[in-house]
């Protein structure tokens, strides 16, 4: 049946005129009990609104996509908001276990993991970067054995779903035209952004396209975004074919089960729970996992698809023996430090984004509140760790420059999502003035090649019961080491000529536990990074791929899960390395490319219906 939740419409109904044609309210099907369709996704995130669009291509195809969630709407299209959606009940609110490494000052010891709950998934919460990896990291997955995963193999997909919209890159050969997901930079140059240019130069780095032949060097982020707003994968793959009649969507409704006949191995099914009513859909050909690392790996352990062992001790009948769980892989970043200015036209932080000019400048599209969840430059870059690496050209650091700072964050949006007690900002920051820490900004390390690996593993069998996930993040001290090398690298930024013309510098409280250690060792820096080191939200690998016959493979290089008829996994739980990247770009090439292996499968050609114009 299908209905209109009215909350969901009325959030819509703000969104700013004039009116994309192709975006629209999505309305809501309730199943009923038994009902038959040939594919049944669940969750309606990154992966999931794209298969759903590439799947309902073929109209005798009848298709249900489950979400857990609801609407995005006006608040979460703010691209510079993006923190502030963490906080709201679009977010799983998932946490890690207590961390030895990470994480260590943070609001109840442990790391914050949000996971998007809504129609568009974490493509909703997320900061908008639009980013690939390197070559190596899909040519590094093909020589796993995942045959169809080279760099040559998915250039084509992530080019397809693109529409880019920045008029420089129009004709490269590594970006595309007429796909639905639109990428711009954002319509509001950061002042700092100047800066951040001329220090690569000064430091030997070119300004370039890291989505195009080489990554390292530094940038502008590309971001998903329309006309200055999210375009999440909800608004570019669902929305504008809210209405095919082969696509039915049932939000608000979350799957407790994958419906598995034990004799045969084959998944007919799943059961969710929608209005407190529990209600039981047939998949006729699969049911296709895309609800994420947390999500996918934990529905697969509680319907009996695990490491045997675990679900025995959970009190799960084992039907299918796989290492579900294992390979957890994330990047971690370090976001404390905060660099002064002696100009307060530079930063972007509370008061500027708070005022009512930002946010007439962001009905018309433009304005510091179209930054992409503030981030105002990236760098990619190698520190002496990468050495290991046989890829001589893939960077294993990242910079994020952000247009603000967490001392900026006067109304503590950034200090909700980042876990910062109020207890921890006042300590770090109090001895600024309020003018002054409006002046600031931040230049945050990301490891983008992490060495320590994590694992999910179930509380209970009751999906309801949030898993147990403990990251390891620092498990291996190269990791750490690489990190405070990112930091060295940022200081160097900071001294540049271009940044010292502003007084450019690093506010030098101490962090509170590290008081005595010798500030600006590297033991110092260590016990900083330990202390408030956080995810950047990259989890990947619960069911990683791998060729049959590997014992640490959960799905088939066409997505089948190992052993089993009728159930494939498509989402970032996938990914058997993580990519030297931001992951939403990398997940909804998995999706693409999911989608053709599905159609191949079941004998269809694939059909594809990009829009042409991609004004
Ligand atoms: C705060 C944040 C910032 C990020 N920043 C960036 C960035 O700037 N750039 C970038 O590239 N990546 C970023 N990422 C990561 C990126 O967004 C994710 O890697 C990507 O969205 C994952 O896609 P997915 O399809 O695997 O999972 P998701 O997009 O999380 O989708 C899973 C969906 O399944 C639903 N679901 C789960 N379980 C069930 C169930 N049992 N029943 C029904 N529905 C269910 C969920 O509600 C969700 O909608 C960020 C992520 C977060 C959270």
């Amino acid at each position: 049946m299908e209905t209109t939740n009215l909350f969901d419409f009325w959030t819509d109904l703000f969104r700013p005129l004039p009116r994309n044609p192709r975006e629209g309210f999505m309305s809501d099907y309730t199943p009923i009990d038994q009902e038959e369709f040939d594919f049944i996704i669940v969750g309606a995130g990154s992966a999931g609104c794209v298969l759903a669009n590439r799947l309902t291509e073929i109209p005798e195809w009848k298709i249900l996509l489950i979400e857990a969630g609801g609407n995005e709407n006006f608040f979460s299209d703010i691209p510079i908001f993006a923190a502030f959606l963490s906080t709201t009940p679009m977010n799983w609110m998932y946490n890690s276990e207590p961390e030895q490494k990470a994480c260590r000052d943070l609001r109840g010891n442990v790391c914050f993991l949000p996971r998007g709950k809504v129609l568009g998934g974490s493509s909703v919460l997320n900061f908008l970067i639009y980013q690939r990896g390197h070559p190596d990291d899909y040519d590094d997955w093909a020589k796993m054995g995942n045959h169809g995963w080279s760099y040559s193999e998915v250039l084509p997909y992530f080019k397809k779903s693109e529409n880019i919209k920045i008029s420089s890159l129009r004709n490269s050969t590594y970006h595309g035209r007429g796909g639905y997901l639109d990428i711009e930079y954002a319509p509001y140059k950061s002042p700092l952004e100047r800066l951040f240019k001329r220090a690569g130069e000064e430091l030997g780095y070119e300004w370039r396209d890291p989505n195009g032949e080489q990554v390292i060097g530094f940038s502008k982020p590309q971001a998903t975004m329309r006309n200055g707003r999210r375009c999440s994968t909800s608004k570019a793959f669902l929305e504008p074919i809210r209405f095919r009649r082969n696509l039915k969507v049932s939000k608000h409704s979350m799957v407790n089960k994958i419906l598995i006949d034990p004799r045969t191995k084959t998944s007919y099914g799943v059961e969710l729970t929608k209005q407190m009513k529990r209600i039981r859909v047939r998949a006729l050909r699969e049911v296709i996992l895309a609800a994420g690392s947390i999500g996918s790996a934990q529905l697969l352990m509680v319907s009996g698809v695990g490491p045997e062992e675990h679900l025995r001790e959970m009190e799960i009948e084992p039907v299918v023996n796989l290492p579900v769980g294992y390979n957890l892989q994330d990047h971690v970043t370090f976001s404390g430090n905060a660099f002064i200015v002696n100009d307060s036209s530079l930063t972007v932080n509370d008061m500027l984004a708070a005022s009512p000019l930002s946010a007439i400048a962001y009905l018309a599209g433009r304005g510091p509140l179209t930054l992409p969840g503030g981030a105002a430059g990236l760098a990619f870059t190698r520190s002496p760790y990468a050495m290991d690496d046989h890829s001589p050209t893939r960077p294993d650091i990242e910079l994020v420059m952000g247009g603000g700072s967490l001392a900026g964050d006067l109304l503590g949006i950034l200090r909700s999502l980042l876990g910062v007690t109020d207890q921890w900002y006042y300590r770090m920051y109090s001895s600024l003035p309020m003018r002054v820490r409006q002046n600031t900004f931040s230049i945050n390390p990301v490891l983008i090649r992490p060495r320590s690996i994590g694992r999910l593993k179930l509380r209970s069998g009751n999906f309801s019961d949030h898993p147990s996930i403990k990251m390891n993040y620092f498990d291996d001290p190269k990791d750490l080491k690489a990190l405070v090398n990112g930091v060295r690298l940022i200081q160097q930024v900071i001294g540049t000529s271009a940044f010292q013309q502003y007084e450019t510098r690093l506010h030098d409280v101490p962090f509170p536990g590290c008081e005595n250690v010798l500030f600006d060792s590297d033991q110092y820096w260590e016990c900083a990074i330990m202390q408030t080191a956080i995810t950047l939200d990259h989890q990947v690998g619960t069911c990683k791929m791998t060729p049959a016959g590997d014992p640490s493979g959960v799905v088939s290089p066409r997505l089948l899960i190992h052993g089993m008829r009728g159930l494939r996994v498509a989402d970032a739980s996938i990914i058997p390395r993580i990519p030297a990247a931001h992951t939403n770009a990398p997940v909804i090439m998995i999706a693409e490319k999911a989608a053709d292996l599905i159609k191949e499968d079941w004998g269809m050609h694939r059909v594809t219906t990009n829009f042409i114009d991609g004004s």
